[in-house]
């Protein structure tokens, strides 16, 4: 820990949200709570609506109902940006970063942080030049904490697929959130690549207390790293509890996990 970890991050309360899509119900009364530094993971069949779920928390989607709230802070009808402000930091399924560093996109990443305004930064004032070290002395400690420490000089292009999706999950970081929402982090990774995402995950909450909302489709990820889970099936809440209550629920086994989970419990 140091002094920027967050302190207790605040419940994030998801109350009866409805979207819906011209005739389509996306999400139809969904609710869900996020414990205070806990692995929320929301799992579900393709087209179950978690997405559409991390849209609503990310500002990115207006429901038709219900409510977010981050602590006493209503989220529902704020700007995505807003949101990001008030701590609440996603990354997305597909990889957005392209372009130079490593340490560049990790900057960008702070740049809603900065205090110091453009003439400062600008003409290089004693204040700007301070709060730049500052940011880079920050980048670097994310860098370390997402396995991404010897890359910080590489262009972000030549990266291996699994170090790139970890420069989005460090991107994420670099909002200094108190909640963070993973779509699917170690979508197309190989065997090793998950392990290594998965162990970073996990270090993230011990490290930080970070509240982390994972949508995942590997259910290997999911029962290692979720305290809570929230089952959606055609954007209904389908089922609610910890891993092993998940597991075992037949309406659970019916509608979803199937053959996946009965492999895993026989590993
Ligand atoms: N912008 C949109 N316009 C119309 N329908 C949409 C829109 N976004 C999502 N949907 C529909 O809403 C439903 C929920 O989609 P969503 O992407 O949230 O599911 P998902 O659980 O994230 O699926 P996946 O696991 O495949 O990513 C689907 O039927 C989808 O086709």
């Amino acid at each position: 820990m140091n002094d920027r970890t967050p302190a207790v991050p605040p419940v994030l309360d998801v109350r009866d949200v409805t979207v819906r899509f011209a005739g389509l119900t996306a999400l139809d009364g969904v609710s869900l709570t996020v414990t205070p530094g806990s692995v929320h993971a929301l799992i579900g069949p393709n087209g179950a609506g978690k997405s559409t779920c991390f849209n609503v928390l990310s500002g990115l989607c207006r429901p038709a109902a219900g409510s977010v709230r981050l602590g006493g802070t209503e989220l529902t009808r704020l700007a995505p940006h807003r949101i990001a402000a008030l701590g609440v930091a996603r990354t997305f399924q597909n990889i957005v970063t392209t372009r130079g560093t490593v340490a560049d996109n990790l900057m960008l990443g702070r740049h809603a942080l900065s205090r110091a305004g453009f003439a400062a930064s600008a003409l290089r004032l004693p204040r700007a030049v301070r709060e730049q070290r500052e940011h880079l002395d920050r980048v670097r400690e994310i860098a370390g904490l997402t396995g991404l420490g010897r890359h910080l000089g590489s262009p972000v292009a030549l990266l291996s697929y699994g170090d790139r999706k970890r420069v989005e999950l460090a991107r994420a970081l670099c909002l200094e959130p108190r909640v963070l929402l993973l779509d699917e982090p170690v979508a197309g990774m190989n065997a090793a690549e998950r392990a290594r995402t998965a162990g970073v995950i996990g270090d993230l909450r011990a490290e930080l207390g970070l509240s982390i909302v994972l949508v995942e489709h590997d259910m290997g990820l999911v029962m290692r790293l979720a305290d809570d889970v929230t089952v959606l099936d055609f954007g209904r809440p389908l089922a609610h509890g910890t891993p092993d209550e998940v597991r075992q629920d037949p309406e659970v086994l019916r509608a979803y996990l199937g053959a996946d989970a009965q492999a895993e419990d026989a590993v």
